[in-house]
C-alpha cells in the first residue's frame, strides 16, 4: 500500500504531540481474521513496530480488544508497556495493574442464563462453538454451513432480546453477549485519561469499534479497516496496510524526537 497524502500528513502531525497514544483493536488490525479464535496471532511488522513506539518517550501504546484480558494475552504476547482494554472496555490492565470484572449476584444469575442459551444454540448448529470470558459469552459461526450461521444467531437473538441486563454486540461472524455494559469508546476514554495522551490514533475493524470511533477527539486520527460505514476519518484496506502506517508513525516520531533531543554540545538540532 502506499499511505496516501491525508493520512501521511495526519500521521506527520500526531507524530508531533507531546504526549502521544495509539490504540489498536487487535483481530482484524493487529492480526488477520482467521477461522479459529485461538490461532489469531499479530504481523510481525506491527508487533515490532507497537515495541519501538512503547520504547519512544511519552508514547503509549494500547490494545483495545473485544477479547477477555487471559485471551488477548495468550494471543498478542504484548509487550509490558503495551495497556490493555479487554472485553470491549470491561476489563483493563495497565502494566502490573489489572482491573478484573467483578459480577454481582445478578449479573452471575444473567451469564448463567446467557451461557445456557448460547450453548444450547450451539449443539443444534453443527460449526459453531461458544468462546466464554468473565462477562460474557460469543456465539462463533465462522466455521459453520451459512444457512445454520443464520438460524443460529437469529435463535440465540429470539431467546436474549428482551432481556434488559444482557447486551448483544453484533461482530464479524459472531454474537456476543455481555453481563457488563462496556463500550471501547468507553476504554479510550480512560486511557486517555490515564495517559494524558494530547491525541490519539485508533485502527479498528469491527462494528464494535465505530464507539471507538465516535470517541475521537479533535487532532486525534481515527482509521477504519476494510469496508463498512464508519466514523473514522481514514481508511485502508487491510491488517498489513496497518502494519505500514504504525511502522511510519513510530519512525516519524523518532526521528521528530532524534531531532528534538539536545547534540553532544548541549544545543538542540
Ligand atoms: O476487538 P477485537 O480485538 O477485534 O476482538 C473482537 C472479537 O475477536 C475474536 O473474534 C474474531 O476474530 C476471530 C479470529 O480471527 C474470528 O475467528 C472470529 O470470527 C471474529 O469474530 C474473538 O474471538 C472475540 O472474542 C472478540 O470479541
Amino acid at each position: 500500500m502506499t499511505i496516501d497524502d491525508q493520512l501521511r500528513a495526519a500521521l506527520t502531525q500526531l507524530a508531533g504531540v507531546d504526549r502521544l497514544l495509539v490504540a489498536l483493536d487487535f483481530d482484524g488490525v493487529v492480526s488477520p481474521i482467521v477461522e479459529r479464535a485461538e490461532d489469531a496471532r499479530p504481523l510481525p511488522a506491527t508487533a515490532a513496530a507497537v515495541v519501538r513506539l512503547a520504547a519512544l518517550p511519552e508514547t503509549w501504546t494500547a490494545y483495545v480488544s473485544g477479547r477477555a484480558l487471559t485471551s488477548l494475552l495468550k494471543v498478542a504476547s504484548p509487550d509490558d508497556r503495551t495497556l490493555l482494554i479487554g472485553s470491549h472496555g470491561a476489563e483493563v490492565r495497565l502494566g502490573a495493574e489489572e482491573h478484573p470484572v467483578a459480577l454481582d449476584p445478578d449479573q452471575r444469575d444473567a451469564l448463567a442464563d446467557l451461557h445456557r442459551t448460547f450453548t444450547e444454540v450451539s449443539t443444534q448448529a453443527p460449526g459453531t462453538w461458544v468462546e466464554e470470558k468473565p462477562a460474557g459469552r460469543v456465539l462463533h459461526t465462522r466455521q459453520a454451513d451459512r444457512d445454520d450461521a443464520a438460524a443460529a444467531v437469529a435463535a440465540a437473538r429470539r431467546q436474549l432480546t428482551g432481556r434488559g441486563d444482557i447486551f448483544l454486540k453484533d461482530g464479524k461472524e459472531v454474537l456476543e453477549g455481555s453481563v457488563v455494559h462496556a463500550t471501547k469508546g468507553e476504554g479510550l476514554a480512560f486511557l486517555r485519561q490515564v495517559t494524558e495522551a494530547e491525541a490519539v490514533l485508533f485502527a479498528g475493524d469491527d462494528v464494535t469499534d465505530e464507539d471507538g470511533f465516535r470517541a475521537l477527539e479533535s487532532g486525534d486520527v481515527g482509521i477504519k479497516v476494510g469496508p463498512g460505514e464508519t466514523a473514522a476519518g481514514f481508511r485502508v484496506e487491510s491488517p498489513q496496510d496497518v502494519a505500514e502506517v504504525v511502522g511510519l508513525l513510530a519512525e516519524l516520531r523518532a526521528d521528530l524526537g532524534a531531532q528534538r533531543r539536545p547534540d553532544t554540545d548541549g544545543a538542540s538540532t
